[in-house]
């Protein structure tokens, strides 16, 4: 048992405003402090009228410039192998909204550096397993999404989910020694690290989808990554299974301050509750003497329960974003993380027999025993006993009993079956005679006869309570059995519905679709990705031309894109490096053979002389040439063993690299769909507010410019030719579903340049400055030729007069 309080370590994410209201003062020996330095004046929220200086010891805290792959040595490693160990470990980050938890446990969702921990713990542990011939790994992954106090499967999938309750609920039960389950939590197997990586994007992918527009920006749900192992020798019954919850939970924020209402209040509330609960937790645990822990009162606590001053090795990153404004929601972190550290844990070492193979090895035991027991016998025997068998042992019995001759005795062989049969036999018979002695009780039989009788029922008494003894064993034993078999059968099961899941996932829905990657990769290694991942791809094929371009545009000026682009182009040249490194490879290998062929032939040679008596000990002399060539060889091998290592690295920072960019494309259709359909309940609402102000042909009152809802998005403009309209259509994939040609995708800014006479009045009621603002809304990406300040009104009305002979030429409106 190894007894630690769990590990507390800070993290400070980077900011560009270089305010020193922090210090950090890491010693080698005795941990870490952080420092946060509060002028009383502070104006900017945070009033400070009792202290000024605060201070907070870590274990370590990793400062501003500090690198994921530190991050990973320093915080995850350990607790990674000691799960190797057969230890549960969890590491768990905490802090505010947009401190850093996501990208310290998950990663950026750009950049390969960027991967967090779980990412390069699953390759850490796929590594070590690779090294360790000895024993036989087996992993399990599940993920876990608690929101609203409800837990949600993020690895199903079997659901095609568009939102959050789409996904399988899971249900917390606990067992009578206390244990927690989760029922509904799937768990699936992971063969290698490229199976774990697609478990772990199928989960993200899920958790992006099924954001709600709510919160979408900020993660407002805790989240569990658990990596299930289960390690044995080969051969052995006895398995060390063990845990590693790699745990993101949601901000921290107080309420307070966050000025929340509605359905955010609601969920800020249940996340406030939910991180409460599990303050009320960790105050308890840091208590002496407190006997009640209230795990049970939520269900991150629950199933946080061996975490938390359980079996387990812990280790809590709180993440600050340490800036003027955030100063209290820091020093509160700080402080929660200075109780967490107070906990103490006991981790076990979770050995446990495998009852699978324990039945196994009980089967084979048996097997040996009767055949030994028939070697003994001469006889080969059924587990029943035969008719015949039975009426030979009853005679038997009953002379046994007749005979007087105190040394008869009752011969049965070596044969347990005839024994106990025997044996109950002889019980039946005494009860037999006690309820006929019972009946005559009332003094009927003779002193003498009743003394006879207490002796006889003594020792029937004796083998009586023998049997019974024996009965007892034995029922024990069927006992056991059936609970071993039970078992067998629950995880024949559990490995029957894993497999099942793995086989449903249609082949077709494995291949991405994606153009975006194809033109990038190279290797299309991206083909064996979760169901709904790629279900969410083939949705880009399926759009109308109207809408197709629409995408294209929005794509263009997707805040993402560049990211993409810019990833797109690391993979080819990824791509052509390992190409590069392939022929390198091939090369060396030839190099290799012909250095060996040359050594061959360079013995031989020496050999033959030695034969030729030309130089007798020419074969134990050094030779240099000989001595040249082997060094040649080990420095090829030696090349050719890093060159291999290189391409190891690269082929996982490729798949990651696709990985990232199967995300983004699939976040951009989201974040395309969801803008294309505001747009169009806006337009329509838009549209009939106009209808009832201006009875005919009247062009929509929104001159807003539009908003996707991606920040930093222009609303893009498209050709006169666009077909489709967004607006009150049911289905706006249908190409020009509403009958009507469009002249924008930016709906709200769609001008009905037919309610414009040639002459330059407007038919309509729209006023000229709100044609303007049509106009210039349009202008950037037209053809008009003058932008920005050069514009007239004269300009734009000659501009919509050419639009309008252009649309009047394409055909009616
Ligand atoms: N150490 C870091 N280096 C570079 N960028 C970072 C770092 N930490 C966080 N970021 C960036 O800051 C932003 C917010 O981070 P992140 O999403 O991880 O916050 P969070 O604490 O998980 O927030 P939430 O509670 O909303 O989930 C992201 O764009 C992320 O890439």
């Amino acid at each position: 048992m190894v007894k630690q309080t769990i590990q507390i370590f800070g993290r400070i994410k980077p900011n560009k405003k270089t305010t020193a209201v922090y210090s950090v003062d890491n010693e080698e020996q005795t941990g870490a402090s952080l420092e946060f330095v509060v002028p009383r004046d502070l104006a900017d929220g945070f009033v400070n009228n009792k202290r000024e200086c605060y201070k907070f010891r870590f274990q370590k805290v990793f400062d501003q410039a500090t690198k994921q792959e530190e991050i990973f040595e320093h915080i995850a490693k350990p607790v990674a192998d000691s799960v190797l160990a057969g230890y549960n470990g969890t590491i768990f980050a905490y802090g505010q909204t947009g401190s850093g938890k996501t990208f310290t446990i998950t990663g950026g969702a750009q950049r390969y550096n960027d991967r967090g921990i779980v990412p390069r713990t699953l390759s850490y542990l796929y590594e070590r397993f690779s090294q360790d011939s000895n024993m036989v790994y087996t992993t399990n992954i599940s993920y876990l999404e608690i929101y609203n106090e409800v837990g949600y499967d993020l690895l199903d999938s079997r659901h095609e989910a568009s939102r959050l309750e789409d996904l399988p609920k899971v249900m917390i039960m606990e067992d009578p020694d206390q244990n927690i389950h989760l029922r509904n939590l799937s768990m699936q197997q992971s063969a290698n690290e490229e199976e774990a990586l697609n478990l772990l994007f199928l989960g993200d992918t899920n958790r992006m989808i099924a954001e709600t527009p709510m919160n979408q920006a900020s993660t407002r749900s805790h989240c569990i990554f658990t990596v299930h192992l289960c390690r044995r020798e080969p051969g052995s019954a006895t398995v060390r299974r063990s845990k590693l919850h790699l745990v993101d939970l949601a901000g921290s924020d107080r309420v307070s301050k966050t000025g929340l209402n509605g359905q955010l209040l609601t969920e800020a509330k249940y996340i406030n509750l939910s991180l409460h609960y599990l303050e009320q937790v960790i105050i308890a645990l840091s208590e002496k003497n407190r006997s009640h822990i209230p795990y049970r009162n939520s269900t991150l606590t629950s199933v946080l329960r061996d975490s938390l001053g359980g079996n387990c090795m812990t280790t809590m990153i709180a993440t600050l974003a340490v800036d003027r404004r955030n100063l209290d929601e820091s020093i509160s972190t700080c402080r929660f993380a200075q109780r967490v550290a107070l906990i103490k844990n006991e981790a076990i070492l979770n050995e446990e027999l495998d009852p699978a193979l324990l039945i196994a090895r009980l089967k084979r035991e048996v097997l040996s025993l009767k055949e030994e027991l028939a070697m003994v016998t001469g006889e080969q025997r059924d587990d029943q006993l035969t008719v015949e068998e039975i009426q030979k042992l009853e005679k038997q019995v009953k002379a046994f009993l007749d005979d007087t001759d105190p040394d008869f005795t009752l011969s049965l062989g070596p044969d347990m079956r005839k024994i106990q049969y025997c044996f109950s036999l002889l019980k039946t018979m005494i009860l037999d005679k006690q309820v006929r002695r019972n009946r005559h009780s009332d003094g009927q039989e003779s002193p003498a006869a009743t003394g006879m009788q207490e002796e006889k029922e003594e020792n029937s008494h004796h083998s009586a309570a023998e049997v019974d003894k024996l009965k007892e064993m034995l029922q024990q034993r069927d006992n056991e059995i059936s609970i071993l078999v039970k078992m067998l059968k629950k995880e024949k099961k559990r490995a029957q519905d894993a497999a099942a899941q793995l086989t449903s996932i249609p082949t077709d829905q494995r291949a991405s679709t994606m153009p975006l990657l194809k033109e990038g990769s190279v290797d299309a290694a991206s083909e064996n990705h979760g169901g709904r991942a790629a279900q969410h791809m083939k949705r880009g094929p399926q759009l109308s031309m109207g809408k197709k371009e629409a995408f294209e545009t929005f794509i263009r000026d997707h805040k993402d894109n560049l990211t993409i682009e810019d990833n797109k182009s690391l993979l080819k040249q990824r791509s052509a490096e390992t190409r590069r490194l392939r022929e390198q490879l091939n090369e060396s290998r030839d190099r290799i053979t012909e250095l060996k062929k040359q050594l061959e032939m360079r013995r031989r040679q020496r050999a033959a002389h030695g034969v030729m008596g030309n130089h007798k000990d020419s074969e134990e002399e050094d030779d240099p040439v000989e001595e040249n060539l082997r060094k040649h060889i080990e420095q090829e091998k030696l090349a050719y063993k890093s060159t291999i290592d290189h391409l190891k690295a690269l082929r996982t920072e490729m798949e990651h690299l696709q990985l990232l960019l199967e995300r983004a494309k699939i976040k951009i259709h989201k974040d395309f769909h969801q803008w294309w359909s505001q747009e169009a309940s806006s337009l329509q609402e838009s549209e009939s507010g106009a209808t009832a102000r201006c009875p005919v042909g009247s062009p929509n009152g929104a001159l807003q410019p539009s908003s996707p809802g991606t920040p930093g998005f222009r609303a893009p403009a498209l050709s006169s030719t666009m077909r489709g309209s967004p607006a009150g259509d049911p289905n706006p994939d249908r190409p020009g579903s509403s009958g009507q040609e469009i002249r924008s995708i930016t709906p709200r800014s769609v001008p009905a340049w037919n309610n414009i006479s040639l002459d330059g009045k407007v038919t309509d009621c729209t006023p000229l400055s709100e044609w303007r603002a049509i106009a210039t809304s349009t202008i950037s990406s037209s053809s008009f030729p003058l932008t920005g300040d050069q514009q007239t009104d004269a300009d734009i009305l000659a501009f919509i007069r050419a639009r309008q002979n252009l649309f009047s030429r394409a055909g009616p409106p």
